[in-house]
C-alpha cells in the first residue's frame, strides 16, 4: 500500500494551504506528519481521504488517483478526523453500524466485523452510550473504530493523541503498533513529537504548505545529526563537570540541565570514552552517562529554527 503525493496544491483564496507537496509513504510503515499550526496537515489528509480536491497535483494510493478514481481509493483507506462529530441521538453501536452499512457490509459479516472492531478498540463496554457523553479518550477510540470498520490497509489519523491523558496516549500507541503489526500503513499527524519518534518508521515535515523534509527516521536522523548527545551526572557538582566538558575537543555544545550536564559530541568512534577518560584524569567523578537519541523534536526545531507552535 504505497502512497505517493505528487505536486499537491490546495489554495483557499489567497492562502496556499498546500503548496507543491511531493512525498512518498512506504508500504507497511508508520509515518509521522509534522508541522506547526496551519502548516497544511489536515488539508493534505482530507485530500488523501477523498474528502476534498486539490487545485492541482494528485495523490496515488496503491496506484489509484484520489482525484480521478476516488471510488477505488475509498475501500482502501480509513480516516480518523481530529474530532468525533457530535451525534447526540445515536449510540456508539448504532454509529459504527451506520458506517459499516455505508461501506456495504452485509449480515452476518457486518455483525462479526463490528464485534471484532469493538473488541480491538475496547469500545465494547460503552457501545450503548451516546458518543457526545464520552471522555476524549473514548471518543478517539470510537473514531478509530469507525476508521477500521472496512478493514482498510491505509490509515490516516489526524491528531489522534490530542487532548488525551498519558494513560490514554499509551493505550492509543499500543493500538497503533498493533495495527502496524497487521501490515497496515499509517500516516499520523501529531504535535506530540517525542511520542512519534518512538513509534514512527518515517516522517514528513511541512511548513506553510511546503515540504521541509521526508524520509525514514534513521535516514533523516543520520543526515541531520553528525553529533551524538549524552547526559552526564556526578551527584551535584555540575558546574565543574560542565567546565571540563566544554574544554574537551570534540564537544560541540554543553549545558547544565537541573542536576545533569547535556553534552553534544562529534560522531566519532570512541569519542564518549575519550571524554570520560579525560574527565577521570582531571579528577572529575562521573556517576552516570546516558546516550540520548535525537528525536523528531530536535530535528523539527532545527529545521524551523524554533518556530514550533
Ligand atoms: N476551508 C478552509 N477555508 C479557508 N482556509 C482554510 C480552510 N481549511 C484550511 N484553511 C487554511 O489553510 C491553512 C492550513 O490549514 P490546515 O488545517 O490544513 O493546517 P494544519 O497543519 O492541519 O494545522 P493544525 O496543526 O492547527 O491543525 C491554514 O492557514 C488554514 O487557515
Amino acid at each position: 500500500m504505497r502512497v505517493e503525493v505528487h505536486h499537491l496544491v490546495r489554495a483557499f483564496g489567497a492562502t496556499r494551504a498546500v503548496d507543491d507537496l511531493t512525498f512518498t509513504i512506504e508500504s507497511g510503515k508508520i509515518y509521522g506528519f509534522v508541522g506547526p499550526n496551519g502548516a497544511g496537515k489536515t488539508t493534505t489528509m482530507r485530500i488523501m481521504a477523498t474528502l476534498d480536491l486539490p487545485n492541482s497535483g494528485d495523490i496515488f494510493i496503491d496506484g489509484y488517483s484520489v482525484v480521478r478514481e476516488p471510488e477505488k481509493v475509498r475501500p482502501l483507506i480509513g480516516f480518523m478526523p481530529d474530532s468525533l462529530p457530535a451525534h447526540r441521538d445515536i449510540t456508539v453501536a448504532e454509529y459504527l453500524d451506520f458506517f459499516a452499512r455505508l461501506h456495504g457490509l452485509r449480515q452476518p459479516e457486518r455483525a462479526q466485523t463490528l464485534k471484532a472492531v469493538e473488541a480491538f478498540t475496547g469500545v465494547g463496554p460503552i457501545r450503548h452510550k451516546l458518543p457526545a457523553n464520552l471522555s476524549k479518550g473514548m471518543k478517539q477510540r470510537v473514531s478509530l473504530a469507525r476508521a477500521l470498520v472496512q478493514d482498510p490497509q491505509f490509515l490516516i489519523l489526524d491528531e489522534p493523541a490530542a487532548g488525551l491523558d498519558p494513560k490514554a496516549r499509551i493505550e492509543l500507541r499500543e493500538l497503533i503498533l498493533a495495527l502496524a503489526a497487521q501490515g497496515k500503513t499509517l500516516f499520523i499527524s501529531s504535535h506530540i513529537l517525542g511520542e512519534l519518534t518512538e513509534i514512527c518508521d518515517g516522517t514528513v515535515m511541512i511548513e506553510q504548505g511546503r515540504l521541509l523534509q521526508a524520509g525514514t527516521m534513521d535516514h533523516l536522523l543520520a543526515k541531520h545529526h553528525d553529533e551524538v548527545r549524552y547526559w552526564l551526572g556526578n551527584e551535584g557538582d555540575t558546574a565543574v563537570l560542565y567546565e571540563h566538558c566544554m574544554g574537551f575537543p570534540g564537544v560541540t555544545f554543553s549545558q547544565v540541565v537541573k542536576d545533569e550536564v547535556e553534552v553534544h559530541l562529534h560522531k566519532e568512534a570512541g569519542a564518549a570514552a575519550a571524554l570520560l577518560q579525560h574527565l577521570l584524569a582531571q579528577g572529575v567523578v562521573v556517576n552516570e552517562c546516558r546516550r540520548r537519541r535525537a528525536g523528531l523534536e530536535d530535528m523539527f526545531l532545527e529545521m524551523t529554527r524554533g518556530q514550533l507552535q
